[in-house]
């Protein structure tokens, strides 16, 4: 059955590979750069192909990445013990080989030159500690994704890492402090208002000082007080 990749709606979710086996089969461009994301991400990495890039070489050498030097086959241990299979090699009949066996056994594949037919597409990212921001052009232009990505690198600077930390911190203080869930809401809606960004571009996010946020907050984890402590921030900026 041909599908039309016009009339896919994606999924979006962010799967935790920590530890979990993965398959690329081609050793080229294309399997590299799907490595690179796949190891950042902590998964157990398996390359089949008879000859890999200098980059994948230096990966094996240092332990990080598990090589079988062979060309593909049915019935390879690495991809029946994969979670994810990526269909990497030049041949669009072997990438269609490695789709079908891989479906066969309930994986999820994609597959580098048949997009409507790939269980699942790689989106271009940007990664700033916990915020991870991912783009899809739906696989229509894998050049604009990576644009647009470039983009957002831009406005989502190496700040929003520290903002995140220090947001998750204040939010478990608050939901240890507020145990009414519509208070408790308004409260991180009010937070969401404090300069906190222009306060670390600035470079003042000082032990001291985060200490006497969070006394603060302690001290009135109220809607007033999320107000008082927003002035008190904007104060500390002029
Ligand atoms: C985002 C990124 C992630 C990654 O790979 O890690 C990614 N491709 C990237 C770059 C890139 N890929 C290509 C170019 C050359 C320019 C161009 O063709 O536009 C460039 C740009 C460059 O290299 O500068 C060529 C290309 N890509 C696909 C095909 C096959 C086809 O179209 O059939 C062809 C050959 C077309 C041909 O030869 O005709 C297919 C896919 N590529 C995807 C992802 C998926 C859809 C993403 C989306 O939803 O938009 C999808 C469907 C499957 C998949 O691979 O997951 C990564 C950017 C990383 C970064 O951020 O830097
Ligand atoms: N999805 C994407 O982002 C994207 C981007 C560019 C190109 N492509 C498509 O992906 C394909 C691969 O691109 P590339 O630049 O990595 O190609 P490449 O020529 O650099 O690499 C192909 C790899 O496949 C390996 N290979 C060939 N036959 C094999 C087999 N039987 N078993 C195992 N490995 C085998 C080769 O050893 C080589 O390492 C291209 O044909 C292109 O159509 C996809």
């Amino acid at each position: 059955m041909t599908i039309n990749s016009d009339s896919i709606a994606y999924y979006p979710l962010f799967a935790n590979l920590t530890g979990k086996a993965c398959a690329i089969v081609g050793g080229g461009a294309v399997a590299e750069r799907k490595a690179a994301s796949l190891l950042e991400a902590g998964a157990l990495v398996t390359v089949i192909s008879p000859a890999c890039s200098a980059q994948m070489e230096s990966w094996v050498q240092q332990g990080k990445l598990a090589l079988v030097r062979e060309g593909y086959r049915a019935g390879m241990s690495a991809v029946a013990q994969a979670t994810l299979v990526f269909a990497a090699t030049d041949s669009y009949e072997i990438n269609e080989s490695i789709r079908l066996e891989a479906e066969s056994l309930g994986k999820l594949v994609t597959v580098a030159d048949h997009t409507a037919g790939s269980g699942f597409i790689v989106p271009a990212v940007v990664r700033r500690g916990r915020l991870l921001i991912a783009v899809s052009t739906g696989g229509a232009s894998p050049a604009v994704a990576k644009k647009i990505k470039q983009e957002l690198e831009h406005t989502f600077g190496s700040e929003y890492e520290d903002y995140l930390d220090l947001l998750q911190e204040l939010r478990l203080l608050i939901q240890s402090l507020v145990g009414n869930t519509v208070v408790r809401q308004h409260v991180f809606k009010l937070m969401l208002e404090w300069d906190l960004i222009g306060f670390i571009r600035l470079g003042h996010l000082k032990a001291a000082w985060k200490r006497e946020l969070f006394d603060r907050v302690t001290q009135t984890p109220t809607l007033d007080g999320m107000v008082r402590i927003g002035l008190w921030i904007q104060g500390h900026l002029h």
